[in-house]
C-alpha cells in the first residue's frame, strides 16, 4: 500500500514538473514548434520539404501583431479576425500573421479552454502561405472559420487533394 501511495505522488509531482516546465518554456520556442509541427503536416502530404532560417530573408515569415501593422489589412482586437496571411511571391509573399490580441494556446488544446489552438490556426495559414485559398468542406482546415478539429498528423482530405494539386504527393506513383 505504502509503495503505492509513493508511486501516486511521485507520478502527481512529475506531471506539476512538466506543468510547470510546460508554462515556464517561452512562448517563441513553442511557436517554432507549433509552425514546424504545421509545416511537417503540409510535408507529409506533398513532394515539399522545409528548413528554418533566421533571417527576414525567409520565403514565409511568421509574424505577430495587432490592430494596423503596415499591411493595409488590419487586426481587430481579441476575437474576430484570428490571423491571415499571403499568397506564395515576393516580399511578403508567403508571410502568416498573428493577431497578437488573441489568447493563443500553444500545447495543442482539443478544446479552447485554454485560448485558440495555435496549431489549427498556423496550419490554415501555411496552407496560404502554399498558395491553398479557402474550402467550402467544414471538415477542411482550409475553411475560412475556426474549429478547433484536431488534425494530429492526418490532414483532412479536401486540403490533401488541394496541396497535392498544387505540389504532388510523397507516394511514388
Ligand atoms: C479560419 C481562421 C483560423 C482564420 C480566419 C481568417 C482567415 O481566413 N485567415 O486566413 C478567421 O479568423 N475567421 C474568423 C471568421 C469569423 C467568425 N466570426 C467572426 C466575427 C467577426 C469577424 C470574423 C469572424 C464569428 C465569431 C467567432 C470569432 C472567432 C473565430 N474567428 C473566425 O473563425
Ligand atoms: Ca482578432
Ligand atoms: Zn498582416
Ligand atoms: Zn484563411
Amino acid at each position: 500500500l505504502f509503495a503505492t501511495r509513493l508511486a501516486v505522488i511521485s507520478w502527481r509531482l512529475f506531471l506539476c514538473f512538466l506543468r510547470l516546465v510546460n508554462r515556464t518554456m517561452p512562448d517563441a520556442q513553442k511557436v517554432r514548434m507549433m509552425v514546424s509541427r504545421a509545416l511537417s503536416v503540409w510535408e507529409n502530404n506533398s513532394k515539399l520539404t522545409f528548413r528554418e532560417v533566421y533571417s527576414d530573408q525567409a520565403d514565409i515569415q511568421i509574424v505577430f501583431a495587432r490592430l494596423q501593422h503596415g499591411d493595409g489589412y488590419k487586426f481587430d482586437g481579441p476575437g474576430q479576425v484570428l490571423a491571415h496571411a499571403f499568397y506564395p511571391g515576393e516580399g511578403r509573399g508567403g508571410d502568416a500573421h498573428f493577431d497578437a490580441d488573441e489568447t493563443w494556446d500553444f500545447d495543442g488544446g482539443a478544446d479552447d479552454s485554454r485560448g485558440t489552438n495555435f496549431l489549427n490556426v498556423a496550419l490554415h495559414e501555411l496552407g496560404h502561405s502554399l498558395g491553398l485559398g479557402h474550402s467550402s468542406d467544414v471538415n477542411a482546415i482550409m475553411y475560412p472559420w475556426y474549429q478547433n478539429n484536431e488534425v494530429d498528423g492526418k490532414l483532412p482530405d479536401d486540403d490533401r487533394h488541394g496541396i497535392q494539386e498544387l505540389y504532388g504527393s510523397k507516394e511514388k506513383t
